[in-house]
């Protein structure tokens, strides 16, 4: 498969400007992106996915490391690379509210440098595709968010490049139109060959649409598997135990030392292992206090508690902030 984006020890800092802190927003990250795959870059709030897709498209000048585009450094042959990819950052404000849908397209297809004979021809294909053909003389101020949102993307592909680079593409949508717009997003995969990088917080949404996640806490790249794989992984070792009585609290102690990641219901005890033994270490831990287990039984993890694994382990031992 071709790479189209890599990657390389990317870095950036930041210094605050009241404390003087130096914040590693994004340290030494990695990853490549293949032609025609949707790749997820997940994380929680504050990880460096911003920051990591400001560098992709040539906002940010890293303090190292390296985005190569199509082969081109987005920042030594930074006009080079940016032909190859659109990017809608901050939601929907790359287009203008108090213009109508048809407007905006004219004005960015001329902005974009799309051919003048085949604008007309391509804002109406791009309306057929969005279903907003409906609305094409309608203020963008009038329209739903759902619809500023599909306009937004639209703008995007105006010039047809190979990559859409997508900040929170469903964020503030109903459960419909995050729907809608899901199934466009793997649409113009499917149709137009494109590659698509979305930014979310939203693991549905990266779940439903994603071939594959990077997942970034701390500025570091926690996890990079295939959506499947990933989940997989975790499935196979999660266990539900349930046990006769309650918990004594030096067993709740020991649980929480060992596994990441517990939960106890009544008399039901989740825990999901990393390795075959620490099932034993479990029935060791049940045992000591004469805990009779009734049943083990094994659970399905979904992709969150996945995600919360690992964001919790990295997070013990990897501060982003360093003094200064
Ligand atoms: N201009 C800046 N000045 C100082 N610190 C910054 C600046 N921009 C980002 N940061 C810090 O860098 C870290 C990473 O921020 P970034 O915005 O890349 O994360 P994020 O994953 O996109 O978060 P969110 O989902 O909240 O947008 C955070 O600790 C943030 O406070």
């Amino acid at each position: 498969m071709e790479k189209i984006i890599q990657v390389k020890d990317l870095s950036k800092t930041y210094k605050k400007k009241k404390t003087k802190e130096i914040v590693k927003a994004v340290d030494s990250v990695s990853f490549d992106v293949y032609r025609g795959e949707i790749l997820g870059l997940l994380g929680p709030n504050g990880a460096g996915k911003t920051t990591t897709i400001k560098s992709i498209c040539g906002l940010l000048v890293p303090n190292g490391g390296s985005v190569h585009i199509n082969g081109y450094d987005s920042n030594k042959q930074r006009l080079k690379a940016l032909n190859y990819i659109s990017a809608v950052l901050e939601g929907n404000r790359n287009i203008y509210w108090r213009l109508t849908v048809r407007e905006n397209l004219e004005y960015f297809a001329g902005n974009r440098g799309v051919n003048r004979r085949h604008i007309q021809d391509k804002i109406d294909e791009l309306l057929a595709f969005f279903d907003l053909k409906k609305k094409e003389t309608e203020l963008v101020s009038s329209l739903s968010r759902g619809m500023q949102q599909k306009l937004a993307i639209a703008v995007a592909l105006l010039a047809d490049t190979d990559v859409l680079l997508l900040d929170e593409p469903t964020l503030g949508l109903d459960v419909e139109t995050s729907y809608e717009v899901r199934d466009l997003l793997k649409k113009i995969v499917e149709q137009q060959g494109k590659t698509i990088i979305i930014s979310s917080h939203d693991m549905p949404v990266v779940q439903d649409v994603c071939d594959r996640t990077v997942i970034i806490n701390g500025g570091k790249v926690v996890a990079d598997e295939k959506v499947e794989d990933l989940i997989k992984l975790f499935d196979t070792r999660a266990y539900s135990f349930t046990i006769e009585g309650q918990l004594s609290e030096k067993q709740t102690r020991l649980i929480q030392n060992h596994f990441p990641i517990f939960d106890v219901q009544d008399n039901q005890v989740q825990i999901t292992v990393e390795k075959e033994n620490d099932l034993y270490t479990m029935m060791d831990i049940l045992k000591s206090d004469q805990t009779k287990i009734e049943k083990i039984d094994r659970t399905t993890v979904d992709f969150e508690q996945v995600f919360m694994q690992l964001i919790q382990k990295e997070g013990q031992d990897d501060p982003a902030v360093a003094s200064h």
